[in-house]
């Protein structure tokens, strides 16, 4: 019953947002968003502008996810991969004093944090309220170690959960029934019992819940005004398309959410809600941008995670380009690769091979990105193609 007032308090929400949208100052003064016939919303040049134009600098990254396998080779700061190096880096109790007594005599294990430098961990300690996040990292990080000496009985038949068909119906029912048995029956457990329904963490369960963390605690403290706030509160959400094509999603975002709801502390437990949480992974999928390894070859670089920036969001792709997206440390920049006019469009490439046929190509982003791609290139050639 609650969850159903949660939604629809979402929703209404939202939808005053996307009104409000139009009426909001642009993401930048260099485009501006108008809807497409075809894709939705995208970004439109104001004027005409030359190539090497930045036309988005993006810094206002709201959640991140480094992956299990990077976690000690990647600094959770500035993102240096140093080609394997683990980062020398991490965080004292004794560091964490002077920002207050959470941590004293209790035994610290890093909350699962490690940085290139001093410089960039007192970067990271410098952030607002800092302690909520690293109190969320560590409890996460102290579950993952008590699953991992538990064990585990469950023996999961992948091939099994991806065969089942899933419709918006049956991920209606999967959350109403946590919001109505499992919520209620594990909300009044002492602490060690709750401990005890935890789900079994593996690696990307741990790494999703972390970076949900993450999200939540920004959103906390992010002026619910700001145009980061905004658009990301009206990102497409590509639950269905993502979860529909991969089953198993949804009995692992199910076992995301308890783990969150039975590890995180309770400033950061109080900003969860099924709605919330649904929108955060909704978003994730289809919007979030990959950090990649910088200075290799496209064919060379390693995946090191993923990122969401809410205002760059709003670029559609093409697989002719106007706009090439460069990371710089933490930041996102988006430089125009050609001059432009006036109303023109402006696309990046999502991840695709551009030098496949247009065969290939639609296929790589029907796979991956759960569309047909409409783009010049792609209508051109298709036409050509019948
Ligand atoms: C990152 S979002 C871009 C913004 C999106 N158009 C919106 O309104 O929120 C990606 C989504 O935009 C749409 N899209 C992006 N590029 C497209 C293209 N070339 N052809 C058709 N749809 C596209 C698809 O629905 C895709 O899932």
């Amino acid at each position: 019953m609650l969850y159903h007032n949660e939604e629809l308090i979402e929703t209404v929400r939202r939808s005053q947002i996307v009104e409000e949208m139009d009426l909001m100052g642009p993401i930048s003064d260099l485009f501006q968003i108008q809807h497409t016939p075809f894709g939705g919303r995208a970004c439109f040049s104001n004027t005409s502008l030359p190539r090497g134009t930045v036309v988005l600098d993006a810094e206002d990254s709201l959640g991140e996810s480094i992956s299990y396998e990077f976690r000690k080779e990647v600094c959770h700061y500035c993102l240096l991969y140093d080609n394997g190096k683990v980062m020398k880096c991490r965080i004292n109790a004794s560091e964490l004093e002077p920002l207050g007594e959470q941590f004293k005599g209790k035994r610290f294990q890093g909350a699962g944090l490690w940085f290139c430098s001093p410089q960039c961990r007192d970067e990271f300690l410098r952030q607002d309220h800092i302690l909520e996040l690293i109190s969320g990292y560590e409890s996460l990080l102290n579950g993952l170690l008590f699953c991992q000496k538990r064990g585990s009985d469950e023996d999961i038949d992948e091939e099994k959960l991806n065969s089942i068909p899933i419709d918006q119906q049956t991920i209606e029912f999967q959350w109403q029934q946590l919001a109505d048995e499992w919520i209620p029956r594990v909300q009044g457990m002492k602490p060690s019992k709750k401990l005890a329904q935890l789900p079994h963490m593996t690696d990307d369960i741990y790494c999703c819940a972390r970076s949900i963390c993450r999200t939540l605690f920004q959103l906390k403290y992010l002026d619910p005004e700001s145009v980061t706030n905004r658009s990301f509160q009206v990102l497409q959400s590509n639950e269905l398309s993502k979860t529909s094509r991969f089953p198993i999603l949804l009995s692992f975002q199910i076992a995301v959410y308890q783990t969150l709801y039975i590890l995180l502390p309770p400033t950061l437990h109080s900003q969860l809600s099924i709605p919330k949480f649904r929108h955060i992974l909704g978003a994730e999928y289809g919007n979030a941008f990959g950090i990649w390894q910088m200075g290799e070859s496209v064919g060379d670089r390693e995946y090191l995670g993923y990122w969401l920036f809410p205002r760059a969001s709003f670029f559609n792709h093409s697989c002719d380009p106007n706009v090439d997206k460069v990371r710089k440390g933490r930041k996102m920049c988006f430089i125009l690769n050609r001059d432009v006019t006036s109303g023109t469009q402006l696309c990046i490439a999502y991840n695709c091979d551009l030098t496949l046929p247009v065969s290939g190509r639609q296929q790589t982003m029907k796979d991956n990105w759960f569309f047909e791609c409409m783009c010049d290139r792609c209508s051109s050639e298709l036409q050509t193609v019948h």
